[in-house]
């Protein structure tokens, strides 16, 4: 059974008056030894959030603990230096001045510097940087300088580590890699974290849960999988990824659709809007048995290793992703098929 590590319960923050709060009553907890990532357009409130965990603001209302310690409720608010918690920033934030070991052993104080110094080695050797310790920052790569400000932020043991969107300044080639490498990295050495992030994909594959904002609350928290496949409302199905949204009457969990009887979770009766992934829709030629109405091709995308096609039914036009065999063309009259759909809360109007 995994121990709780990070409880943020009902944290509420706003940093001006009669304007509504950035971060409104957000609850989650974070596992020891869990990545758990935030998820969320630009000025959703990921950040604060970041920072109200690290203690450089402090909650108007809510309380945050670590391991049963309180960190920030009415009465305590503990300073970040004190709360055994590592932080990576966006922009690396090294020092230019100081080479890669000086600004590694910055991360730990209050110790001799013989012993800061080989904790320093021993972090630089687990991001893999030890021939590089008296290089400048300036004179590194951006996936280097990464892993500089990664060993930096886990030379003093932290308990939990935060990760604001530390893998945005790199290429999309390198990012991949480097966040291949600090994912390992985190899971051989156990350490918790959390990440920040706007870019779906990087959550869905770095974090173990994550939780998706959407101006300062939190919509669903989940597994990536069941996040991306069970998304409880339209904004959190269309924010983890392309989908197709219907309007749908059901009746004992079966829809009607467009495309012909859809098994439905999330809803057993009555008028729904469904989400249904381009990957969970087939198009089959008219000549296979079926009854549903034909569609017309109206678009299709080469994606290297699958097709995103475009078909009109009714006036409508839906995603469909197939496997690069695919063998239908633009104009084609074609009939499509739902495996499921999930009913999900439609956006305020
Ligand atoms: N110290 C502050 N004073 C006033 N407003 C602030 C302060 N810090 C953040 N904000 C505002 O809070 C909102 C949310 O910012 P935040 O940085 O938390 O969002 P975010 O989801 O991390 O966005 P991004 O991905 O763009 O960094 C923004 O509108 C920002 O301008």
């Amino acid at each position: 059974m995994p121990t709780q590590l990070l409880t943020v319960n009902a944290i509420t923050k706003g940093f001006v008056a009669n304007q509504p709060p950035i971060v409104k009553n957000i609850s989650f907890s974070v596992y020891t030894g869990e990545i758990f990532a935030l998820l969320g357009p630009s000025g959703c409130g990921k950040t604060t959030t970041l920072r109200l965990i690290a203690g450089f603001e402090k909650a108007d209302t809510g309380t945050i603990s670590m391991a049963a310690r309180a960190l920030d409720d009415s009465n305590i608010h503990v300073p970040p230096e004190s709360r055994g918690i590592g932080f990576v920033f966006q922009d690396y934030a090294l020092f230019p001045h100081k080479n890669v070991l000086e600004n590694v052993a910055f991360g730990l104080r209050k110790v001799s510097k013989k012993k800061r110094q080989e904790r320093a080695f021993e972090v630089l050797e687990m991001v893999g940087l030890t021939n590089l310790h008296s290089r400048l920052p300036h004179h590194l790569s951006g996936g280097e300088q990464q892993r500089v400000a990664l060993a930096r932020a886990i030379i003093a043991r932290p308990k939990l580590l935060l990760l604001d969107e530390p893998f945005s300044s790199l290429d999309p080639g390198l990012r991949q890699s480097t966040r291949e490498e600090v994912r390992s990295l985190l899971k051989a050495e156990g350490i918790s974290a959390v990440l920040v992030t706007h870019a779906q994909e990087e959550a869905l594959s770095f974090a173990e849960r994550l939780g998706v904002m959407k101006e300062g609350t939190l919509e669903q928290i989940g597994t990536p999988e069941r996040v991306y496949r069970h998304p409880q409302t339209a904004y959190v199905a269309d924010f983890l990824g392309q989908t197709n949204f219907i309007h749908a009457h059901i009746k004992d969990g079966i829809a009607e659709t467009p495309f012909g009887r859809v098994k439905v979770e999330g809803a057993d009766s009555g008028n729904a809007l469904l989400s249904i992934r381009p990957e969970c829709l087939q198009m089959i030629t008219p000549d296979s048995q079926g009854n549903t109405k034909s569609g017309r091709v109206v678009g299709q995308a080469f994606k290297g290793h699958d097709f995103t096609y475009q078909v009109e039914v009714d006036g409508q036009q839906y995603f469909i992703q197939t496997d690069y065999r695919c063998p239908f063309q633009i104009g084609d009259t074609v009939l499509l098929k739902a495996e499921s759909a999930v009913a999900v809360t439609p956006d305020p109007a």
